[in-house]
């Protein structure tokens, strides 16, 4: 099985993408997450860039990374310098990593327009650039910029430079797409012209600015590449870099090209989530094995054959690579979606009891009435059970009132919340003041359970979403409120649908907090009592988890 190096790129060129700053020590955090994840070779900067590169760069001189490789990143010598007397090349061995790359121009048209030179001085720019760095480095990569591009325009330059690099000594030579406009086609092509006429182990580079990056860099190794870099979830200048995040299981488990083992597999939702966390992006919800919704099924027809075998709508098992099969509760359920969510949250109902039928049909017009339970599992969950007669109540609502006050046109206005409740046949009476309405009936709502349910306190309150339903209304429209809710063991969304927000506010509130008190703890009882980790296995041309 040939083994193909995965390069990361994601501290250097990931940053280059537009909203995307990392700091030296995120930057050592995803260093670490990506060692233990099994990547190669980690390019850390452009340590002649600037000093946050060099000090990440001293920083982990320091460190010990598994078996991972740091790489500094850099360019070739400057035009009619002397590789000796370049600034950007003796930082770079300053860096003082076992690797490091350099790119260099491949395309006639850069050479003369962007670097100013001629052809003859770029091959001399690779060639002394490299032998340079070799002299000094362990390993030394070639990133062979634009050459696809190059190559088309005029192929017997491109594959002069590549040549230079290869005699000056590197020990591999990247392919780059930099531009990001080539076809799969055309990459296979050039890349295996060129395999056939070099020695070297080849890489690949790709862009996605045709949203081809990770095809392009598939389409490389079926041409003999041996090294893919890229970045996790594909962030970088402008469209981005390959992704490989994707990369990686399509290498792994539709080529079968060794990389990760099923262990460091299993992890790639995780580092998927980790970088969108510290480059401050929400996680994209569709992404490709990784995303929530990767593996989320919605049309009933899809559940009704996914409950017999997941392989009717599953290109692989989620779990190879973290993730989980996720059913939906909609409009466009079945029979079938209720009784899978059932099982999900540990109820016992079979499909053929009447029950179930009942419960597609509320789910229905509740759905119908603005409701939504797809981001909103925990209020559903709360309706299955007070169905099964499996409703706990910890209090009863007698009243609120809620009142905002604006005296002064320049202050800003007050509000006030009043909330009463019965636990125990207790009466409770308490106010509470808030950011807004809802924030203050939240609070005060809190004020008089917390004495009651001190777990309460754990509870955080992780997004508020408004929605407004029929906006032809204008004020008087339907809104809908989504929460998301969590402790320290899970999250879990709740809706509440109403003409005035607050009263939507109360709903989706109502439930989070009495799935806290009767719904949570289940939960968390269940999964700390959960069966222990499968173990990768290939049956015919499928990836299996054994038990
Ligand atoms: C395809 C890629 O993604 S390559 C990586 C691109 N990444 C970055 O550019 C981010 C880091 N860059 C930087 O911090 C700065 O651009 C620096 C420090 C490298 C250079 O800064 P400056 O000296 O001010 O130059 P400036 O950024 O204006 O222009 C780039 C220079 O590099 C030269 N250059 C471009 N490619 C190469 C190369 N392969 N080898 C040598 N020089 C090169 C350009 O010709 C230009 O030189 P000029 O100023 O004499 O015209
Ligand atoms: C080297 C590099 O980042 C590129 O060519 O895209």
């Amino acid at each position: 099985m040939p083994v193909i190096k995965i390069y990361d790129t994601t501290l250097r060129d990931g940053s280059q993408a537009e909203d995307i700053t990392f700091t030296v020590e995120d930057k050592i955090r995803i260093a670490h997450k990506l060692d233990e994840n099994g990547f190669n070779y980690i390019e850390g900067g452009w340590p002649g860039s600037n000093p946050k590169d060099v000090d990440f760069f001293e920083k982990v001189k320091h460190l010990k990374f598994e078996q991972a490789q740091i790489v500094a990143f850099g360019s070739t010598r400057s035009p009619r310098k002397r590789a000796d007397q370049d600034p950007n090349l003796n930082q770079l061995l300053k860096a003082g990593t076992e690797v490091i790359t350099i790119f260099g121009k491949s395309w006639d048209m850069h050479v003369q327009q962007a670097l100013e030179t001629d052809l003859d001085e770029n091959l001399r720019m690779v060639a002394e650039s490299i032998q340079y760095l070799k002299k000094n480095t362990e390993e030394v990569m070639f990133d062979a910029e634009h050459f696809f591009d190059g190559y088309k325009h005029n192929p017997e330059y491109a594959l002069k430079v590549l040549k230079a690099a290869e005699n000056a000594g590197a020990d591999w030579i990247v392919l780059c797409d930099t531009n990001g406009g080539s076809m799969p086609w055309e990459v296979h092509s050039i890349f295996e012209t060129v395999a056939g006429e070099l020695k070297v182990k080849l890489g690949i580079h790709t862009h996605n600015d045709s949203e081809l990056g990770v095809a392009n860099a598939l389409a490389a190794v079926k041409a003999g590449a041996r090294q893919v870099q890229g970045t996790v979830n594909g962030i970088g200048e402008r469209c981005g870099n390959c992704n490989l995040i994707s990369v990686v299981p399509n290498l792994k488990l539709k080529m079968g090209m060794d990389c990760l083992d099923a262990k460091q597999m299993k992890k790639l939702k995780e580092l998927s989530a980790f970088v969108d966390e510290l480059a401050n992006r929400s996680h994209w919800n569709h992404q490709p094995y990784v995303g929530k919704s990767a593996f989320a099924h919605k049309g009933g027809v899809h559940v009704s054959a996914i409950r017999k075998n997941r392989e009717t709508y599953e290109h692989i098992e989620p779990e190879l690579v973290g993730n989980q099969t996720r059913i939906l509760v909609s409009d466009l359920s079945g029979k079938s979606n209720i009784v899978y969510k059932a099982q999900e949250f540990g109820l016992d109902i079979d499909s053929a009891d009447p029950k179930v039928q009942e419960l597609l049909e509320e789910l229905k017009r509740a759905e119908r009435l603005g409701f939504q339970y797809e981001g909103a599992e925990g209020s559903f969950e709360l309706i299955m059970r007070e169905a099964l007669g499996q409703r706990e109540e910890h209090f009863e609502f007698v009243g609120f009132r809620v009142i905002v006050e604006k005296r002064k046109e320049d202050e800003a206005p007050i509000a006030e919340a009043t909330v009463k409740v019965m636990v125990n046949g207790v009466q409770e009476v308490t106010a509470a003041e808030g950011d807004g309405p809802v924030n203050a009936l939240d609070k005060a709502l809190r004020k008089a359970l917390t004495r009651f349910y001190p777990e309460l306190e754990e509870m955080s309150l992780y997004d508020y979403k408004v929605r407004i339903l029929d906006e032809s209304k204008g004020t008087s429209a339907k809104i809908r409120v989504l929460l998301e809710s969590g402790d320290q063991n899970a999250k879990w969304g709740t809706v509440g649908v109403s003409e005035d927000i607050i009263e939507a506010s109360w709903q989706a509130l109502i439930d989070a907090i009495i799935y806290k008190l009767g719904v949570a703890p289940r939960h968390a009882k269940e999964k700390a009592e959960s069966k222990p980790q499968p173990k990768l296995e290939r049956r015919g041309s499928r990836f299996h988890l054994k038990i």
